[in-house]
């Protein structure tokens, strides 16, 4: 089996909704994320050819995950009101709605799912909430 994997990070704000902590408060982190993908064959194509994929690629779709959520507010659907909601929109702050809590847990899961349905055979997905806390989801 071969694997591949690449990395990305973004910079985010995120809260937990019903934590008794202070990860209740607004606070941000830059999330790092890596993918890892497997394959048992190699292309045979010439541009491919001996490749799993083009790291080019794998490293586009990631980055474009990350790119989605950087420098946004992260919250989960119904941990805001929507006064409040309405109110950061309108201060034209870039606002993400989730539905799930933004853990690193929930990240890892939702990382790996998209990019299993833009056709990679993943692994395993590994996100870094701070440099020493980091949460996994594998298939
Ligand atoms: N299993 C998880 N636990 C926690 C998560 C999570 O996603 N999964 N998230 C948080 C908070 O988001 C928090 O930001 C992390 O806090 P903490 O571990 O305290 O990290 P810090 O490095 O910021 O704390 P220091 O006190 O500065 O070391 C909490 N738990
Ligand atoms: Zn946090």
């Amino acid at each position: 089996m071969y694997y591949l994997k690449t990395e990305q990070s973004f910079d985010a704000a995120h809260f937990l909704k019903g934590y008794a902590g202070k990860c209740h408060n607004l606070h941000g982190h830059r999330w790092r994320v890596i993918v890892e993908i497997r394959s048992d064959k190699l292309r045979t194509d010439a541009q491919c050819r001996s490749m799993v994929v083009d790291f080019s690629d794998l490293k586009k779709s990631l980055k474009d995950i990350c790119d989605f959520y950087d420098h946004s507010l992260i919250y989960e659907t119904g941990s805001l009101k929507e006064t409040t909601v309405a109110a950061l929109k309108e201060e034209d702050f870039c606002l993400h709605e989730v539905p799930f809590r933004p853990t690193a847990e929930e990240f890892s899961r939702h990382i790996y799912e998209t990019m299993q349905q833009q056709g990679y055979d993943v692994s395993r997905v590994d996100v870094y909430e701070t440099p020493n806390n980091c949460a996994s989801y594998g298939g």
